[in-house]
Formats: C-alpha cells, sequence, structure tokens
C-alpha cells in the first residue's frame, strides 16, 4: 500500500507549544505514525551505539493512505496550519509518496536500550541486554504505535508508575499506544489491567507487546474506544500519556473510574496548559499531589480531595 508523508516544517518562539498543537492537527486529521523531529539531542545512556541522528530543523511528519482524496487533505491540512501564523508559528508543509514498508521501520533507528529508572529499562525488540539484578526489562516494538519510551512524558509515567505500583493493583491506560505503560506496570506487579485507544493499530501492537512480554492476556481487557465508552469500573491506578488539550476534555471520565483511594498519572502536559489541568482537577475534586518535570513536559500525580 502507498502512503502520503506529511511534512510539516515550522518555526517558532514556543517550539514545544508548537510541537504540541501542530501534532494535535495532525491527529485531528487522523495522520498515522506521527513523529516530531527536533534539533535536540537525546542524551547518550552509554548503551550500544547511538544512532540517534540530530535533524537541522523541526518537523512534525504523519503519514495518510494515498487515496483520490489525499492531495485534498493535504491541502485542508496546509490550510489549517498556515492559520497558526496568528501564534507566531511559522510552517512550511511538504508531501511525497512512499512505500508502508520504507517508513513503517525507518523510526528504528532512532531507538535504543533506554534506562528510565536505577530499575526500569526499555529495550527495543531487536537488540541485545543482559538484565542487571532486579531490573525489569520492557522489550518493545512499537510498530506504527508512539511509546519508545525515549519519550520524556513516557518515562516520567514509567518512573511515576514504579513509585506508585502495588502487588495487585488494578490499571487502566489511557492512550496505550504501543503498550509500553502498561508492559511497566505489569512488571512492577499490577493486577488486572485495561487498555484503550482511539488508534485500532496501537491496540494490536500492544496485544502484540504484551505477548512478548510474557504477560498472561487474560488479565488483560483492550479497547479501540474512547474512554466515555467504556463501562464505569474503578481502578487503583490509571495512567494517561495524552496531550492536555484531551486530559482535560475526558477528565470526567477519569473520575468517575478512579477508585476512592486510587491514583491518576496525567502526562503529556506543557507548563503553558497547567492552569487548564488544574481547573479541570477541580471540577471533579481531584488534587495533585506530585508534579515532575523534565524538559518542558509536566506529569502529575492526581488523588481525590481528601
Ligand atoms: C503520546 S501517545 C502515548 C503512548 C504510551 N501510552 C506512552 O506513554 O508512550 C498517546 C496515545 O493516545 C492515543 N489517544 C489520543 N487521543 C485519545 C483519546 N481521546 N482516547 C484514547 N486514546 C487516545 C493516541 O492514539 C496515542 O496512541
Amino acid at each position: 500500500m502507498k502512503f502520503k508523508k506529511v511534512i510539516a516544517r515550522f518555526d517558532a518562539d514556543n517550539i514545544d507549544l508548537a510541537e504540541e498543537v501542530i501534532c494535535h492537527i495532525f491527529f485531528s486529521f487522523n495522520l498515522k505514525g506521527v513523529i516530531c523531529e527536533v534539533p535536540i539531542p537525546e542524551p547518550d545512556e552509554g548503551f550500544g551505539t547511538r544512532t540517534l541522528k540530530i535533524p537541522d530543523q523541526n518537523s512534525i511528519i504523519g503519514y495518510l493512505p494515498d487515496t483520490d482524496d489525499s492531495d485534498i487533505m493535504i491541502s485542508k491540512i496546509r490550510a489549517r496550519l498556515a492559520g497558526l501564523s496568528d501564534m507566531a508559528v511559522q510552517v512550511d508543509v511538504l508531501s511525497e509518496t512512499v512505500d508502508e514498508k520504507d517508513w513503517a521501520h525507518a523510526w528504528k533507528a532512532y531507538f535504543n536500550v533506554t534506562r528510565i529508572t536505577d530499575k526500569i529499562i526499555v529495550k527495543p525488540e531487536w537488540k541485545d541486554y543482559t538484565p542487571g539484578p532486579g531490573e525489569v526489562i520492557i522489550r518493545i516494538d512499537p510498530g506504527m504505535a508512539f511509546g519508545t519510551g525515549t519519550h520524556p512524558t513516557t518515562c516520567m509515567c514509567l518512573a511515576l508508575l514504579e513509585e506508585h505500583v502495588r502487588p495487585g493493583k488494578t490499571l487502566l491506560d489511557v492512550g496505550c499506544g504501543s503498550g509500553i505503560l502498561m508492559i511497566g506496570a505489569a512488571k512492577l506487579g499490577a493486577g488486572a489491567m485495561t487498555g484503550i485507544d482511539v488508534d485500532p493499530v496501537a491496540v494490536d501492537i500492544t496485544r502484540q507487546n504484551l505477548e512478548k512480554n510474557g504477560i498472561a492476556l487474560d488479565r488483560v481487557t483492550l479497547g479501540a474506544v474512547t474512554l466515555d465508552k467504556t463501562p464505569e469500573i474503578q481502578y487503583d491506578l490509571i495512567c494517561t500519556n495524552i496531550i492536555a488539550q484531551v486530559i482535560v476534555s475526558i477528565m470526567p471520565d477519569i473520575a468517575a473510574r478512579l477508585a476512592p483511594d486510587g491514583t491518576a498519572i496525567l502526562s503529556g502536559i506543557i507548563e503553558e496548559r497547567l492552569p487548564d489541568i488544574y481547573a479541570a482537577l477541580d471540577m471533579q475534586h481531584l488534587e495533585c499531589v506530585k508534579k515532575i518535570t523534565r524538559e518542558e513536559w509536566v506529569a502529575l500525580v492526581v488523588c481525590r480531595k481528601k
């Protein structure tokens, strides 16, 4: 199958905010395999060969199936992105036709064995790593789904899961992507788990990655649905790593599924969006009890107000 590769090259005063807004527009047009390329080197954690290439400009890249309508769709994307000039974001949109096989694996060069915490290591399926004593190894092949563990928002979720998962605790992962957070939680001792994602490809990839990590699927429920379409079961832990705008919109559904003494881990938030998140928490009688940051990203630990 052929795809249209859509590249939004951009410049802005606030690169993180521009990245978030452009990604959101890409997702709203249902572009798949969205990746962000900004000229910031990932730290070399000392594992294996460093293969990360540093791009020379900021780009968001996504893919559309190549159909009769795809050029019209790209014109609409271009028009939406042109509207960002009001926010001092300059975007130049390019597109090219590619084969699925050309891009489905292209990102793999960017993905190395990554230490997330003293305990948690994320390992690409195709790289070797000999675990040290007590280390939790998450084996991942994200395919076309988000979640290699190299993104600050995923790292923070995993670190917070390590603090909050206790044996047998139930977990809901909203926007499971590659399944990386569910695998981490399961290996840290979580009990029954539910993972949902609006992208059915992500749900398939999550299932495959859970199996590759030897996690029994009989304690896992997966669905390509939005949270409001799931039963109001209460969970000990809820994690979600999605942009702030989505988290705000699903906050009532998160609150309805959080056990009375439960903990929610919210990530994917940039500093500028925190006031919106705090307002949404307040409306649901939830409060932030811990905030951590990496680069411009924030992750919150949230509980019910006492
Ligand atoms: C940033 S990725 C996070 C993936 C993984 N959980 C991680 O932490 O690396 C966000 C995921 O949320 C999904 N998503 C976006 N909006 C959603 C929504 N309203 N409900 C459920 N999933 C959503 C996307 O398809 C994507 O797979």
